[in-house]
């Protein structure tokens, strides 16, 4: 099959690297300077897993504007929330309404993204447990042994045809354990769910996945994030794809079998001092509680918590970068 995943960070070079090597035909766009520019120079990404086996991947790259094939079968889109809507609008003229899309980014707001440029029969969204750090330009890694992860995905329509069974087989030869439901809502805020426990504590800590398991008190806060997000799925009338206990027990795996060194994606933007994902993840689900008049508190009090915590560190880059432009007019003064 061919592909273009836009968005080629940590998420977008997995899903594309893999799905390479499993036989496709894969481009890559993205809009991130200095790491396109190293893949096109270094003719490709260097990928290691779990920090080891350091190998340059052939990739072909390009930005939004130069990138013009029209005969893709599936656009994967992977990017951070609140860079999709200006990626959308650079990338439009390569789009037609045969294309599928898929993606599997964190958070909700980007199927109604997407459904601006799409028709609903196209669009296969869901979520992928699988942890991945973008190092720096040019360099990837992928964590976990080949095949520990997996995935969830759902027609937008929630009726798979021909097309979706065909992606679902490439992407279990790409080792990505893909699980296919029939429930588009309940399997994208199974994630939702999971990352606002997981992601938005790890990073307010600073802690890895295993560390926040291993706090004795750790299942006392995931129940209470747990039963608040449930409580605003069922106004919304949305059947999860997990019991309330089941979601608890996957928190619970995820963070001490498959993941435990991993710092969510959220804790990599913050310590970036790039801006977190959190209004669609814990400030989604505060907002579906307003529309349904229910008080999701404790997501409400999480989601200002990131956001004073992002708020601190500009702060202190903005003072930091003021005392050194004070040093440097020191220098040129002579004193
Ligand atoms: N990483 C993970 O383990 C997981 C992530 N996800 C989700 O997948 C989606 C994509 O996330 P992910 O792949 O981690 O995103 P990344 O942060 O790795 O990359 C997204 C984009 O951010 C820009 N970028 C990345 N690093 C920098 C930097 N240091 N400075 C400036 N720009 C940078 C680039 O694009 P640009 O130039 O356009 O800014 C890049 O294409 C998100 O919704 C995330 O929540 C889901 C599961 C796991
Ligand atoms: C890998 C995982 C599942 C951890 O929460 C994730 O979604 C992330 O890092 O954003």
């Amino acid at each position: 099959m061919k592909f273009t995943v836009v968005g080629a960070g940590a998420m977008g070079l997995r899903y594309g690297v893999l799905l390479q090597e499993a036989g496709n035909e894969v481009d890559f766009v993205d809009a991130w300077q200095p790491h396109v520019d190293k893949m096109k120079a270094q003719g490709g990404v260097y990928v290691n897993r779990d920090h080891q086996g350091r190998h340059l991947v052939p990739v072909h790259v390009y930005y939004p504007e130069e990138y013009q094939k029209q005969d893709q079968d599936v656009l994967i889109f992977f990017m951070k929330q609140m860079q999709l809507a200006d990626m959308l609008k650079r990338c439009q003229h390569f789009f037609n309404d045969k294309q599928y899309v898929l993606t599997c980014m964190n958070g909700m707001g980007h199927v109604d993204q997407l459904l601006n440029y799409f028709k609903p029969e196209k669009v296969v969204a869901g979520t992928a447990l699988v942890a991945t750090i973008l190092d720096g330009p040019g360099e990837v890694d992928f964590v976990g042994k080949p095949g520990a992860g997996s995935m969830n995905l759902a027609n937008y329509t929630e009726q798979p045809d021909e097309m979706t069974h065909k992606l679902v087989a490439q992407l279990k030869k790409a080792n990505f354990n893909p699980n296919l439901t029939t429930n588009f809502m309940g399997t994208l805020l199974a994630k939702v769910v999971f990352n606002s426990v997981v992601n938005t504590l790890c990073t307010l800590f600073e802690i890895t996945m295993g560390e926040y398991a291993d706090y004795q008190g750790a299942d006392s806060l995931s129940r209470q994030l747990v039963d608040e997000a449930y409580d605003v799925a069922e106004r919304m009338g949305v059947t999860m794809l997990n019991t309330r206990e089941e979601e608890m027990a996957s928190i619970n795996y995820v963070s001490t079998v498959a993941n435990p060194l991993h710092y969510p994606s959220m804790y990599q933007d913050m310590t970036k001092n790039r801006p977190t994902e959190v209004d669609y993840i814990n400030g989604y689900l505060v907002k579906m509680g307003q529309k349904y008049h229910y008080e999701a508190k404790t997501h409400a009090f999480l989601t200002h918590l990131v956001h004073l915590a992002e708020h601190t560190r500009q702060q202190s880059l903005a003072a930091e970068s003021a005392n050194e432009k004070v040093v440097v007019l020191k220098k040129a003064a002579g004193n």
